[in-house]
Order: structure tokens, then sequence, then C-alpha cells
């Protein structure tokens, strides 16, 4: 996702340098929307991982306030805002790097799994593909 370099503050946040490469532009010289939320998946993620807690996200949304340029350094930034039981409030931004102004802000909705989670998906896909009659 084009990530150059992570750092974890103090406070627990998770601080990113990265850059939208080309192969990600969404329209002349900005990046694809996807290619943000993409990104927000995968910091807001991380944080998760950085404290040791599986967890997958069940929510995402995301304001894009500014185009974000390719080619251009950028910084990100992730910071758990809230956790209630197993659900966490993740919150995200990307930042232009040489003036600091925020480009997208997320809000995730991550919730904590154990490794079964990804047993039962397998099962659940079974189930579904034996039901299905191929047609769909
Ligand atoms: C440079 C370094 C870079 C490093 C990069 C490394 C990348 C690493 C990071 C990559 C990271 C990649 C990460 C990825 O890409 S994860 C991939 C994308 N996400 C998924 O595939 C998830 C698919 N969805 C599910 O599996 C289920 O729907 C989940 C598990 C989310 C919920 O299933 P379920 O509902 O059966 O769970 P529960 O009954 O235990 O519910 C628990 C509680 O949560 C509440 N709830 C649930 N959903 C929502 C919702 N949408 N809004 C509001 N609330 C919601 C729910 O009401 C309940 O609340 P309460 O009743 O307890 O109050």
């Amino acid at each position: 996702m084009g990530m150059e370099e992570e750092t974890l503050a103090a406070d627990g946040s998770a601080h990113y340098r990265l850059r939208c490469g080309p192969e990600h532009e969404g329209g002349p010289g900005v990046a694809h929307g996807g290619w943000i939320s993409g990104v927000f998946v995968e910091i807001v993620g991380h944080l998760a991982v950085q404290m040791e807690q599986l967890a997958v996200t069940g929510a995402l949304s995301v304001t894009y306030r500014k185009p974000v340029p390719i080619n251009r350094p950028l910084t990100a930034r992730a910071w758990l805002a809230g956790k209630d039981g197993g659900k966490w409030t993740v919150e995200g931004s990307i930042h232009l790097a040489s003036s600091g102004t925020e480009l997208a802000h997320a809000t995730a909705l991550l919730v904590e799994r154990e490794m079964s989670h990804y047993t039962r998906a397998r099962e659940w896909l079974g189930r579904e593909e034996a039901g299905s009659d191929g047609t769909a």
C-alpha cells in the first residue's frame, strides 16, 4: 500500500510515512479512493496487531477531504479512540507531508476475534457453496 516507515509513539498511536504510486491513480494525478480506504484498513488493523489482539474490521467510514496526490510524501496516523468490550473504535488520518494538512479521515470499528474465526469462515463458505446450484 506504499508504506515506507512505521513508528509507534509512547501514547500507543502509530505513525507512517507513505506514498501513493501511479498504479493507484484514480484521476489525473490523484489517488483512487479505494487505495485510500485500503490504507485505512491496513493502519487501523495494524494497530490491533501491535497490541497483540486479533481483530477484524466490522465497519469503516472514510471522509475524503481533499484529493490525495500521487508521487508525493504523505503521512498517516492511527489511534485507539475507544473500547467497548471486544469492540474497538480506531481512527486514522492521512496528511500531506509538506504542509501537514489532513486529506482524509477514517473511523473504524474493529471486532476482536479468536483464530477460530477463520475456521468458522471456511465452514460457513462450505455450507454456502453446498447450498448453491452454481447459477448465482
Ligand atoms: C508498514 C507496516 C504495515 C503493516 C501492515 C500489516 C497489515 C496488518 C493489518 C491488516 C488488517 C486487515 C484487517 C481486515 O482486512 S479484516 C477483513 C475485512 N473484514 C472482514 O472480513 C469482517 C467480515 N465480517 C465478519 O466477520 C463479522 O461480520 C464480524 C466479525 C465483523 C462481526 O460478526 P458478529 O456480528 O457475528 O460478531 P459478534 O456477534 O461477536 O459481535 C460483536 C459485537 O460487534 C458488533 N458489530 C459487529 N459488526 C458490527 C458493525 N459492522 N457495526 C456495528 N457493530 C457491529 C455486534 O453488534 C456485537 O456488539 P455487542 O452485541 O457485543 O454490543
